[in-house]
């Protein structure tokens, strides 16, 4: 196969053909300096410092998790001690994720403009002030403040976070640094758990010490960073050369690194010259492979959101409550035991992502969650199909406008937030089944009737808000446990392992702020969206949704995510050199970039574009 690539910049236009026998010698230099790199890494022994980096950073991450996970339980104690209506409730749960996605748009011009550090100690600074709000409120309009200030923490923090571990990484240890983020995200969305588990016994003020606690975190980073260098690459970008090896150095534990500083210099002084003219997204979308890899990268969070992960952990529970925990505390710490596992499973994507590479885990953990969301659809499915009817109907005048005593089935009573089911036991059947109104201060209990006090299995009473009692729990027990497994190693991390790889230097901050963004804004719509999805399509019909839906990601993934593992971040903008939809075809692509005079030669014309 030939291909041609035609220098229109150079001072002599020449032709510059590439064939697939190049391409392969290329390759096979490629591979064995890859393994050269590896070799030499193994020799000088662990970069030491890099992972104290890592560490520091990664408490973004960890803030990240700990802020959107312990609201839950903080939420459960919040709403009644200030009494707070389920619009005040819903503000005080999205306000941050909200946050989040304005702020890591803005936080790809302050990357640009202020570097990485400067914005992890904002972040961290951020994180610190709106968990001191948080802890001191008095009304709900206060703490309505502090979680907007922890939701603009957030969102710089996950589109820098990222971005400075790949830049300080060695490339043989780049993809498993930058998924030990994630790591910290679930780690931290499990300490939320324990903690919310914990305070859970505190009825006043225990969620100021769920709230407040993540001060210290944050401070620890913030004080850190105040001692940590900033990123090689952007320094050497603005032009501060001598402070930028003298930072290679220190964190290649004094190594030669004359290599790795030439190509990254080498690399930027290219880039000047194609980089364009105009703001940085302008120059993204306008410059093909800046642009595939931007909808390469946002197409990858989009399907991380839209596979459901926040609302099967949110409905964890639930599901869990299904399978009979009928105890509040024990729904609690068992929704710990999700988290957990989702954390455990983020750890195997920490070991596979440099043995198996981006690519094939990726595949695996889209298809598996596929499949998963299925097995978790058909256990609703079934539930619903054997769901018990309405047998007994009480005659309480309070009862009389409700809608609630208009349905026939615990199935289509309990998709009503405003009804629960309240029913008796005779063996494992279920008898005198009504449904009835929920208490609206506790979910936990009836308005009225033999449930207004709750489940009480002395007395043959039990009250189920948002299920229904089945014998088919143990498939969506088994689904949960399966998709957890199955999404935790991989799409939980990779998406944002390989946006921190994949854009030219001087389309990174920007590429990350707008996937980043991209991840918030499809997390919002998607948390937003489940009860009237689950209202209108069931549970089982959203989790087909969202099963359908993944089942488009993994064939988005087969089409177009390229493997990256092993590449220096200066090498990688030549994978994105081929057309869209053929990016994932190999590991390095058999048309590539060829770099004359310092020239970027492969543009819009003269590559075709079929995205
Ligand atoms: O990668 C993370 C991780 O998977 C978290 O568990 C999830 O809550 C986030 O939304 C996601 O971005």
């Amino acid at each position: 196969m030939e291909e041609l690539i035609v220098d229109r910049r150079g001072e002599d236009e020449r032709s510059l053909i590439k064939t697939s026998s190049d391409v392969q010698a290329r390759d096979r230099e490629h591979d064995s300096s890859t393994s050269t790199r590896q070799t030499r890494s193994v020799q000088r022994g662990s970069p030491c410092f890099v992972y104290t980096l890592a560490f520091f950073s990664a408490l973004g991450g960890f803030l990240f998790g700990y802020d959107t996970g312990v609201v839950s339980g903080a939420m459960l104690l919040l709403k009644r001690e200030m009494n707070l209506s389920s619009l005040w409730q819903e503000l005080l749960v999205s306000i941050t994720v909200g946050a989040a996605a304005v702020s890591s748009l803005a936080g790809g011009y302050l990357n640009g403009l202020y570097g990485r550090r400067v914005c992890i100690l904002l972040a961290s600074f951020i994180f610190s002030a709106g968990g001191i709000i948080l802890s001191v409120a008095h009304n709900k309009e206060v703490l309505l403040c502090g979680r907007l200030t922890v939701g603009l923490g957030i969102g710089i923090a996950s589109m820098t976070v990222t971005v400075y571990i790949a830049e300080v990484s060695p490339s043989e240890l780049r993809g498993q640094l930058v998924t030990i983020n994630t790591l910290f995200i679930t780690g931290g969305q499990f300490v939320a758990s324990v903690v919310d588990g914990a305070f859970s016994y505190l009825p006043h003020d225990g969620w100021r010490y769920m709230l407040g606690l993540s001060v210290v975190p944050a401070a620890l980073q913030f004080l850190g960073f105040l001692f940590l260098p900033e990123s090689p690459r952007w320094l050497l970008q603005k032009g501060d050369t001598q402070n930028a090896r003298l930072v290679l150095s220190r964190i290649r534990c004094g190594d030669n690194v004359d290599e790795e500083y030439e190509s990254i210099r080498r690399s930027i002084e290219e880039e000047k010259i194609d980089a364009g003219e105009g703001p940085v997204l302008w120059r993204i979308l306008t410059f093909a492979p800046a642009r595939r890899a931007l909808i390469v990268g946002c197409g990858l969070q989009m399907f991380q959101q839209l596979a459901g992960i926040n609302t099967v952990m949110y409905y964890s529970a639930t599901i869990l409550q299904m399978s009979g925990v009928q105890d509040d505390q024990m729904a609690i710490w068992l929704a710990s035991a999700t988290a957990f596992t989702n954390f455990l499973f983020t750890l195997l994507g920490v070991w596979l992502v440099e043995k198996v590479g981006r690519r094939k885990l990726t595949l695996g953990s889209i298809l598996g969650t596929a499949v998963s969301l299925m097995v978790l659809a058909a256990g609703f499915l079934l539930s619903a199909q054997a769901s018990p009817p309405v047998t007994f109907h009480p005659n309480d005048p309070s009862l009389h406008n409700s809608t609630c005593i208009t349905y026939g089935f615990c199935e289509s009573c309990m998709l009503n937030p405003d009804c629960g089911f309240c029913y008796g036991k005779n063996g494992t059947a279920v008898v005198e089944s009504s449904c009835i109104p929920v208490d609206t201060a506790n979910t936990e209990a009836a308005a009225v009737g033999r449930c207004s006090n709750g489940t009480q299995e002395s007395a043959g009473v039990f009250w189920a808000y948002n299920y229904c009692p089945t014998s088919y729990s143990w498939i969506v027990l088994l689904g949960l446990v399966l998709y957890l497994a199955f999404f935790a190693p991989g799409m939980g991390p990779m998406p944002w392992t390989v946006n921190s790889e994949i854009y030219p230097l001087w389309a990174r901050s920007t590429g990350n702020a707008c996937s980043a963004g991209f991840n918030w804004i499809c997390n919002v719509l998607v948390s937003l969206t489940f009860l009237h999805v689950a209202q209108y399509l069931t549970y089982y019909g959203a989790f087909f949704l969202y099963s359908g839906l993944a089942l488009l990601g993994f064939v988005f993934v087969v089409g177009c995510l390229p493997e990256t593992k092993g590449l220096r971040l200066e090498e990688i903008e030549s994978v994105f050199g081929r057309q869209l939809c053929s990016c994932g075809a190999g590991g390095t692509p058999s048309v590539q970039y060829i770099r004359v005079n310092g020239g970027n030669y492969g543009s819009d014309e003269d590559l075709t574009d079929d995205e």
